[in-house]
């Protein structure tokens, strides 16, 4: 079986996936460690040096590499899902479940603004304001493709523990 955790950035697919591969006793895979070790840069240093676009060509070969695991918890990138046949590889997978971690727009704010400068797309914006708008209007065009899980948990008002422990519950 695998467990590929989607969802915007900030929602805690890394955090959560790495505490469900633990009590599941899964591997777990975190597409941008997976990405970053294979191409030796960190994800900043990827954008910086070679763009995003090439970031996403990667991208889209490493997630098909982790997609042949079982026994997996997958935790991909925020925008993994929502470039070429990405999230249909994910729906196609064999015995994959996907899971949407799906978080209000305030709680991402709060939980980016200090995380931002490991996130290129959201870098450069340095007000609460700003990555309010920013964060609304790119998850607006990002809900089509992680609405397509199979199974969405709301995070808001919930502890780290709690949602592994869901997530372990349900499967
Ligand atoms: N449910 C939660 N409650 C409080 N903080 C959380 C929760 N989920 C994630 N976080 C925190 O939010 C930040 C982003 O989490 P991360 O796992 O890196 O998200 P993602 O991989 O989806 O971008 C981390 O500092 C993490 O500890
Ligand atoms: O949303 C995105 O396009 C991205 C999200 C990041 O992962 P997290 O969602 O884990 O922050 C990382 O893949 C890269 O910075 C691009
Ligand atoms: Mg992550």
């Amino acid at each position: 079986m695998k467990i590929i955790l989607i969802g915007y950035m900030g929602s805690g697919k890394s955090t959560i996936g790495k505490n469900v591969s633990k009590m599941l006793n899964f591997d777990f895979i975190d597409l941008d460690d997976y990405i970053q070790e294979k191409e030796q840069l960190t994800i900043p240093q990827i954008f910086d040096r070679k763009g995003e676009i090439y970031f996403r060509k990667k991208e889209h070969v490493y997630l098909k590499e982790v997609l042949e695991r079982t026994d997996v918890v997958v935790s991909l990138g925020g925008g993994t899902p929502c470039y070429g046949s990405n999230m249909a590889a994910v729906l196609s997978a064999k015995d994959a479940h996907s899971v949407y971690l799906k978080s209000s727009i305030p709680n991402l704010v709060q939980r980016l603004l200090p995380e931002r400068l490991g996130r290129p797309l959201i870098a450069h914006i340095t007000t609460e304001e700003d990555l309010t708008e920013f964060v609304g209007k790119h998850l607006f065009e990002r809900s089509y493709y992680y609405s397509q899980c199979t199974k969405t948990l709301v995070t808001d008002g919930k502890t780290v523990s709690e949602l592994t422990e869901e997530i372990v519950r349900l499967f």
